[in-house]
């Protein structure tokens, strides 16, 4: 039988056998669910995949001087993304240099922010045509079986992109929120920088990536944030919290907010949770990192389990390239004896039908996908 679950925005969820309104906030400490791997493997699959980086400099830098990257952060992070090559792992990290305080108190914020009344919520909702706000994203029916779960989704760079909303958003959250874009910035920026590296240095055939092509592609430092909150479900196996998905964006910068286990990857056909580790980041190969790469990297197919008893809560910083440019591999990565194995789109486009579709795990990307035969001829997927 389908019940009814009506969220803090009234929504319905069509999910389980009983009607219910979730309870105010009850964080609690981590629990497991049930899920396909053994709870051993579960274990030391997420202890094995924590990396230990260097201490990072006490003060954050500004992101746009973030440079240059110490020889021990590209050291650590040359071992994060050969661990990502041609993987479907995700990598916790932590000494990411992003205060306890800062996490501590974002916390605490964005609890109260999901517990905000109604009345207050309603100014801070989703207008039409525009993805931000409190909602829902990729409901595209009336039919449709929704997330368990709310949803805040907000951009935060670069600034000419921002909407009054951001304005609107309580001072103190608008605050850590600007903090928390700025040091994520910094992480991804070293990220991403590694992954280049990385590129130049073990890219496809003869062709080696060209920095300066990357670096202008992200030149605006394009970054959004989502808030989500999984409040309790009764009937935890017939509902899920968020569905099967891999990121639209370049690297993802993913916390789990109050440890509650729900993250789930998907590893050789099989669900592996993501076991949160105190103030540990989950870094997150997004579509884009894939096209960019020619396939080199792997994007990250990933869902989000809910919990019959505690409520769940995480924050993902996207960071994507600018707007106004192209999607597809990297063109000093293609040649003879490494075809494109994507087809090019403009970005916006990219988004926008990203925004238009429902969640389907990996399957947006692969239209973007160009079959090349044994023989080295190309066609495009025909699904397109
Ligand atoms: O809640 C989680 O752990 C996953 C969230 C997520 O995948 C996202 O916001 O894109
Ligand atoms: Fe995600």
């Amino acid at each position: 039988m389908e019940g009814r679950f009506l969220g803090s925005f009234g929504y319905k969820r069509v999910a389980s056998s009983s009607s219910s309104a979730h309870e105010p906030s009850q964080l609690a400490g981590a629990s497991l669910v049930p899920v396909a791997a053994p709870i051993a493997t579960r274990r030391r699959g997420s202890q094995s995949l924590a990396l230990l980086l260097p201490p990072a400099p006490q003060s954050p830098v500004p992101f746009a001087t973030a440079t240059p990257v110490s020889p021990q952060w590209v050291t650590s992070f040359c071992q994060l993304a050969a661990k990502l090559k041609n993987v479907s792992v995700l990598n916790q990290v932590i000494n990411h240099g992003v205060s306890a305080t800062l996490l501590e108190d974002f916390k605490r914020e964005i609890i109260d922010f999901f517990n905000l009344p109604k009345e207050a919520k309603k100014k801070l909702w989703q207008q039409p045509d525009n993805q931000e706000g409190f909602g829902q994203l990729f409901v595209i029916s009336e039919e449709q079986k929704l997330d368990w779960s709310d949803m805040f989704y907000i951009t935060t760079l670069p600034t000419s992109l921002r909407i009054q909303l951001f304005e609107n958003l309580p001072p103190k959250l608008r605050s850590l929120s600007l903090s928390l874009t700025g040091d994520a910035g910094i992480l991804i920026y070293r990220s991403e920088k590694v992954g280049h590296h990385y590129l130049m240095s073990n890219g496809q055939g003869s062709k080696k990536v060209d920095i300066e092509e990357i670096e202008e592609m992200f030149s605006d430092e394009v970054q959004s944030m989502r808030m989500n909150y999984y409040p309790p479900c009764p009937e935890p196996d017939m509902a899920i919290g968020f569905t099967p998905h891999s990121d639209a964006d370049a690297l993802t910068i993913l916390f789990q907010l109050n440890e509650v286990e729900g993250l789930q990857i998907r590893k050789d056909g099989n669900w592996v949770p993501v076991t949160p580790l105190p103030n540990a980041f989950v870094v997150n190969i997004g579509d884009i990192m894939e096209v960019l790469s020619n396939g080199v990297y792997r994007s990250i197919e990933h869902r989000a389990m809910v919990n019959a008893t505690k409520e769940r809560l995480s924050i993902a910083t996207f960071y994507s390239s600018c707007l106004d440019s192209e999607l597809g591999p990297a063109r000093s990565l293609i040649g003879p004896d490494n075809p494109a194995r994507f087809r090019r789109v403009p970005i916006d486009k990219y988004f926008k039908e990203f925004f238009a579709r429902k969640l389907n795990g990996k399957a947006y990307l692969d239209l973007m996908k160009i079959e090349v035969a044994e023989d080295g001829s190309c066609g495009i997927n025909l699904h397109t």
